[in-house]
């Protein structure tokens, strides 16, 4: 069984959530269940884009990771699209032979067995400003697949309020989820520069909105890897 590669890229940091700064390598996977409007990796989404995503073998993928990392053991990304749509268990299996431990981001709409093979499951409910919408019972499936990992998180991206007084609900579904929240990015055309401050000036609406709130369950953070390089790809 083979898999749909749109890029394998790094080392490089993780620019979000739990990891925030920890070096690792992604495997970006080709496909997504969802069209999120605000998708800053439509070159994995899109079906127009379909023809640039590999068919590669687990060994391949494997290869490609272990010659980017220098065959020192750390930290790979699973990301996409949803890798959940694809089997990376063998390849999971692969790595951790070798001691690399996996991350996965997906947004928790298909639950696979080999969650519960990773360190850390980032689940990524979409809120109301994506214009798609959750299934919770399939949420919690994938919360259930991951009872094996390490850790399992819950991670929101917000553009407004709507997107805030969502969050609040979603954290109520699962309170045991770890919650991280993030300031949406409006500007992921790989050309247009994005505006530093107009991102501060999102990521501090967020932080007063919670602090003003007295909502303390969430950590707030910025996409750190677009502070670094915009919405360049491949970093
Ligand atoms: C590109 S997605 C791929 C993994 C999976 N499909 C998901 O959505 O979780 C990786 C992360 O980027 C976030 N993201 C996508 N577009 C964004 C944007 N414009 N601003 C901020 N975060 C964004 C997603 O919500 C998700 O947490
Ligand atoms: N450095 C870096 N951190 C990231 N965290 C989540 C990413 C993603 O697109 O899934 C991403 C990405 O593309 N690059
Ligand atoms: S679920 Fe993730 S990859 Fe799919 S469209 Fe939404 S943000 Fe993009
Ligand atoms: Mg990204």
């Amino acid at each position: 069984m083979g898999l749909r590669i749109a890029e394998i890229f790094g080392p490089t940091i993780q620019g979000e959530g739990v990891l925030i700064g920890e070096p690792t390598v992604f495997v970006r996977a080709g496909g997504c269940d969802y069209r999120c409007s605000w998708c800053d990796s439509l070159h994995a989404v899109d079906s127009a884009y379909r023809h640039s995503w590999i068919p590669m073998s687990d060994e391949e993928v494997w290869g490609e990771v272990t010659r980017l990392s220098g065959g020192r053991p750390i930290t790979v990304s699973l990301s996409g699209g949803n890798p959940a749509i694809q089997d990376f268990g063998p390849m999971i299996e692969m790595g951790r032979a070798e001691g690399y431990r996996f991350a996965c981001e997906t947004q928790g709409s298909v639950a696979r067995p080999w969650f519960g093979r990773l360190d850390t499951l980032v689940l990524s409910p979409k809120p109301p400003s994506s214009g798609e919408t959750v299934d919770w019972d399939a949420f919690a499936a994938c919360v259930a697949a991951g009872r094996g990992a390490r850790q399992v998180v819950m991670k929101i991206v917000i553009f407004d309020q709507r997107d805030y007084d969502w969050a609040k609900d979603a954290h109520a579904r699962h309170p045991e989820l770890p919650l991280y929240l993030q300031p949406g990015n409006p500007e992921v055309d790989p050309d247009v520069p994005v505006d530093p401050q107009s991102l501060a000036d999102r990521l501090l609406w967020l932080t007063e909105t919670a602090t003003a709130d007295h909502w303390f369950a969430p950590r707030i953070l910025p996409q750190l890897h677009v502070l670094l390089w915009g919405n360049k790809r491949g970093v």
